[in-house]
């Protein structure tokens, strides 16, 4: 039976969690993560451990069947693949940013400027899309520092916390791509594998929504139940059971991640008592 090859970066910021999300999928990698090469002993996959930088071109020519990197990397690289699936991990941006002191007032500003940058295919459409002239000089790493060393006047880089540009006397002044982990595919699968990357992206679909929800139980007087309801989102409609003190419920449902402060505060103002948030392990929608 056939193998589907995943390419990951051997070692860096997407390392650990590439195989977190594995872990999760249920997929075990027998022989250790130290090889260049892996198996799964319980999942019909294989893992080439590579520089990020190489993901794509082994995707296209396939040498590796899908592959989990940077969409930044993936934009940049302009290779004949599929991206698949965002990933909900490794979140950053791509953005120009400037020495701290100099006043910014728009776009124009990059006129005629010289920028360093790794990603230099993006930041010459981006100009192009703009009708903006300015020289790109393209670096490997430590693009931050290019502006003080008189090598630049200023940077498009990868911004996270911002902490890199502060360090550097930098400030973020447009944001051009927001980028994260993403699932990378060839372009001609055979059907056997694709049947395989259907069961992968199954299991990833499934840890994936269960980590942007929680599950959500409270106790609300019988009065206040139909206001409560209409409060929470839910999968469907929430599960109401009766408490054992007459005139209470119970009242179970899942709330998104992103909407939980917001929905928790409504359901306190509605007489909601006892709440408990847990953890969802998997999702099966
Ligand atoms: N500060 C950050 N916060 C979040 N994600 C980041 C950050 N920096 C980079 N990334 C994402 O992680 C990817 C890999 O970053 P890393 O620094 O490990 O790459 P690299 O130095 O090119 O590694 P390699 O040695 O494999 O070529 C980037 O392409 C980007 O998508
Ligand atoms: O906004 P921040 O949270 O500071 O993150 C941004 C920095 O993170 C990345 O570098 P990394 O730390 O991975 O080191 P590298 O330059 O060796 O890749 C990126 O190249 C930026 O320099
Ligand atoms: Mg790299």
């Amino acid at each position: 039976m056939s193998k589907l090859k995943l390419a990951l970066q051997k070692s860096g910021r997407l390392s650990e969690k590439s195989l977190k999300l594995l872990e999760e999928c249920g997929i075990k990698i027998s022989n250790g993560t130290r090889k260049l090469k892996a198996v799964s002993s319980n999942f019909p996959l294989e893992i080439l451990f590579l520089r990020d930088d190489d993901i794509p071109q082994y995707v296209e020519q396939g040498v590796a069947d899908i592959g989990i990197l940077g969409l930044n990397e993936v934009l940049e690289q302009q290779k004949q693949i599929e991206t698949i699936q965002k990933l909900g991990f490794a979140q950053c941006r791509l953005s120009l940013a400037i020495p701290k002191e100099e006043g910014y007032s728009g776009i124009q500003y990059f006129e005629n400027k010289k920028i360093a940058t790794s990603y230099p295919e993006i930041l010459s459409n981006y100009f192009q899309e703009k009708n903006i002239n300015a020289q790109i000089e393209k670096i490997g790493g430590s693009v931050e520092i290019a502006p003080g060393i008189g090598l630049s006047d200023a940077i498009f880089d990868i911004i996270s916390t911002g902490s890199t540009l502060l360090t550097n006397g930098l400030k973020e002044v447009e944001i051009v791509v927001e980028s994260e982990a993403v699932l990378v595919s060839n372009n001609d699968l055979s059907d056997d594998k694709q049947e395989i990357l259907k069961k992968l992206l199954f299991r990833i679909n499934a840890v994936k929504a269960a980590s942007e929800s929680k599950y959500i139980l409270l106790n609300a007087p019988n009065e206040n139940v139909e206001k409560i309801i209409n409060i929470l989102p839910g999968m469907k409609s929430p599960t109401i059971l009766p408490l054992a003190e007459s005139g209470w419920s119970s009242i179970h449902s899942v709330i998104k991640e992103d909407q939980f402060w917001e929905v928790i505060e409504k359901l306190k103002n509605e007489g909601a008592q006892g709440i408990l948030v847990l953890e969802i392990e998997k999702m099966i929608l």
